[in-house]
Parts: C-alpha cells; sequence; structure tokens
C-alpha cells in the first residue's frame, strides 16, 4: 500500500477506535441506569422482564435508526444483546420476596445444578432455604420439620421412590418437583403428601444465566390458591409461566425432548462410528451446519444420565421414536430409487402443512445462523 493510504487508513481506525471508546463509557452509563432500574424493580415487586417496555423501545429505536439511515435490524440486534445483559445484572440486586411470611423451604437435591440454581433464585428473593442431599437422609425428618415447601429436583429415575421416601410434611407444605416429565411424578407427589402439590418444568439447562423470558411449564396437582405465590415469585424472575396437563405435556415432551435428544445422540454416535474429522468438518462447515455440531455437540458435554434418563423416562417415546425410523426408510427408499419427484412432491407436501411457521422458522434461524458465522474465527 502507498504512503499515503497508509496514513489515511491509520486516521480513520483512529477516529474509529474513538467512537468505539465512546459507544463503551455509553454502555457503561446504560448499564449503570439499568441498574438503577433493577433497584427500583426490587422494591416494587416488578419482573426484571418488561416486555411491553421493550417492544415499545424497540420499535422506536428502529424508527430513529431508519431516518438516519442505519440497519433497523442491527439496532434491534443491539438492543436486544443489551436487554439480555440488564436480565444478569438486574439479577444481582435480588428479587422482591412474594410472600414474607414463609417457614423454611427445603430443596431435595439442592446441590444439584438445577437444584443449585433454583436455591439460588429462593435466597436472591430473601427465603430460608435448606437443603436435603442425598447424603443426609438420616436427617431427613429434622430437615423438613416445619418446612413450608418441599421442592424435589433430583435425577428421573429417582424421582418417584424419593418422593415416597420424604418424611410426612405438614398439611400446609407445598409438595413441587422440577422434573422433566411430570404424570409419575405429579401422581406420586399426590400420593404421598395431602397438601398442596404442583408440578414444575423448568425448560432450560442450569446456565442460562437469568430466568428472564425463560419457560416454566405448571401442572397443578391440588390446592393451587395454596402456591399461587410461588408462580408470582418465579414471574418475578423473569420467566413466563405455561400451564398443561401432566399428560398433555408429557406427550409433546416425547417429540421436544426424547425425539430431539435421541436424533442428537444417533447424530453424534454417527459421527463417532464414521470416525468423521471434526476439525475438517468445521473447516467446511456452513453455518446452519455449524449449528447443527453446535447442537449435536453440546449434547455429549453435558450428563450422560440426565439425558439418557430424559429419553428413557417417557413410556411412549421409542413408539415415537420408531415411528422416526420408519419415515426415514421411507425417505431413504425414494432416494434409492432415485424417484426426484416423489421427494419433491413430498417435500412440498411437507412445506404446505408448516404453512406460516415455516416462513417463521427461517426468519428466526436468520439471526442464529449470523450470530453462528460471526464467532467463526477464521
Ligand atoms: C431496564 C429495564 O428492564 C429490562 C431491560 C431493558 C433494557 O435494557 O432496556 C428494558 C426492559 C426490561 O426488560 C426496564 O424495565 O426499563
Amino acid at each position: 500500500m502507498q504512503e499515503k493510504s497508509t496514513q489515511d487508513l491509520e486516521r480513520l481506525r483512529d477516529q474509529i477506535d474513538d467512537v468505539d471508546q465512546s459507544l463503551i463509557s455509553l454502555l457503561r452509563r446504560r448499564m449503570d441506569l439499568v441498574a438503577q432500574v433493577g433497584a427500583v424493580k426490587h422494591k416494587a415487586g416488578v419482573p426484571i422482564y418488561a416486555p411491553q417496555r421493550e417492544a415499545s423501545m424497540l420499535a422506536k429505536r428502529r424508527n430513529e435508526a431508519q431516518e438516519v439511515g442505519i440497519s433497523p435490524q442491527l439496532v434491534e440486534d443491539i438492543l436486544r444483546r443489551l436487554m439480555r445483559e440488564s436480565y444478569l445484572n438486574e439479577k444481582d440486586v435480588g428479587f422482591k420476596q412474594i410472600k414474607t411470611d414463609l417457614r423454611p423451604i427445603v430443596i431435595v437435591g439442592g446441590h444439584g445444578q438445577l437444584g443449585g440454581l433454583f436455591h439460588q433464585m429462593l435466597t436472591l428473593s430473601g427465603y430460608e432455604v435448606r437443603i436435603l442431599d442425598k447424603h443426609d437422609w438420616d436427617q431427613a425428618e429434622a430437615i423438613c420439620d416445619n418446612a413450608s415447601m418441599v421442592i424435589v429436583s433430583v435425577p428421573i429415575s429417582v424421582t418417584e421412590s424419593v418422593i415416597s421416601r420424604l418424611p410426612t410434611l405438614a398439611d400446609d407444605c407445598i409438595l413441587a418437583d422440577l422434573t422433566s416429565v411430570k404424570s409419575k411424578p405429579v401422581a406420586a407427589m399426590l400420593a404421598a403428601h395431602k397438601g398442596p402439590v404442583v408440578g414444575l418444568h423448568p425448560m432450560f439447562g442450569p446456565d442460562v444465566g437469568s430466568l428472564a423470558k425463560q419457560l416454566v411449564v405448571v401442572c397443578h396437582g391440588r390446592d393451587s390458591d395454596a402456591y399461587q405465590w410461588l408462580l408470582e415469585q418465579i414471574k418475578i424472575w423473569g420467566a413466563r409461566l405455561a400451564e398443561a396437563d401432566a399428560h398433555q405435556h408429557d406427550e409433546a415432551m416425547q417429540l421436544v425432548q426424547a425425539m430431539r435428544h435421541f436424533s442428537s445422540f444417533v447424530y453424534g454416535y454417527n459421527l463417532y462410528k464414521e470416525n468423521a474429522d471434526l476439525d475438517v468438518l468445521l473447516q467446511f462447515s456452513s453455518p446452519i451446519y455449524r449449528l447443527e455440531l453446535a447442537m449435536v455437540g453440546r449434547l455429549f458435554a453435558q450428563d450422560a444420565e440426565l439425558y439418557t434418563d430424559i429419553i428413557f423416562a417417557q413410556e411412549h417415546s421409542h413408539d415415537a421414536i420408531a415411528d422416526y425410523l420408519k419415515r426415514y426408510q421411507e425417505a431413504l427408499k425414494i432416494l434409492q430409487a432415485g424417484d426426484r419427484d416423489q421427494f419433491i412432491a413430498t417435500f412440498n407436501e411437507v412445506g404446505k402443512w408448516f404453512g406460516d411457521f415455516a416462513g417463521q422458522f427461517q426468519r428466526e434461524s436468520r439471526n442464529m445462523l449470523k450470530s453462528a458465522n460471526d464467532s467463526r474465527q477464521i
């Protein structure tokens, strides 16, 4: 490059550095303001996540961006990323305690990952939390004595037996669980305890950081008035609640969880058997393939027993998976027969069935693909 061009480039780059530094100061100012909002919300008992405020703010900023010739999507992306940061920071202030006159809460399995997250959230909300872990059963009576709520957060394979081992709880004690399946645990809780019962399924892993925008499925067991405060508390943490019948929940989970994880498992198993060279695959990966590898790879970074239990716990999941295998074979036959027309016809038939959702999923995945590409090193 000519000396003049090099100098021009350097001067411009210096100015960009200045702008970026100003952005950092602005971000610091924004975070301080958000922290103050957090403190006000904490006092008032308002949820961290304010969807209406976000929607109106995004709409205004998108318009303003457009007016000065900046892509509205760019501004929305940046603001959404900042808001995600806000949820994390607001959390540190603690949360409004919805029920103040509560006796201690016991988390069975409170040293586990999800139990630990609930321990943290309840403690940040001012509740007294005790833990009953697998080595504490000789003291179970003492730990559960006078408890106002017992939350069972143990591996699926032992949930029912743990519930049946619990000491007799006070009649007004709430019994809840956090298991990924709901019918059997809820039935076991109703059988083991005369008081209020609720089944919860947090639809996220323990590494979420904040519960803002996360989903918790609620399966009512008995005496829902008694645990209404718990649901309000979870909303204060920013989560969304979805009520479901336990059987309906379990049926949906066959596709959402058992089948999903089983397919990822087989995909990973196949890569292993083929002894695929992951470095080479990554090198040639398209963004969608990177996302797929990320989805499959992250499964194997986690606990084998947890996922095995999720897949095995569903009585009918092997039927759903066998159906899937049948369709795989059908599609393979079309491929082996070289029947291009049939393949296209089936493709279009499925596309029609997806309807508007197909477009929605394409739009949603577009952003994910872009960030998969952004995180590429080379
Ligand atoms: C800061 C607030 O809390 C959250 C974070 C927001 C942000 O970072 O702009 C906006 C709305 C809320 O979801 C607020 O309510 O204003």
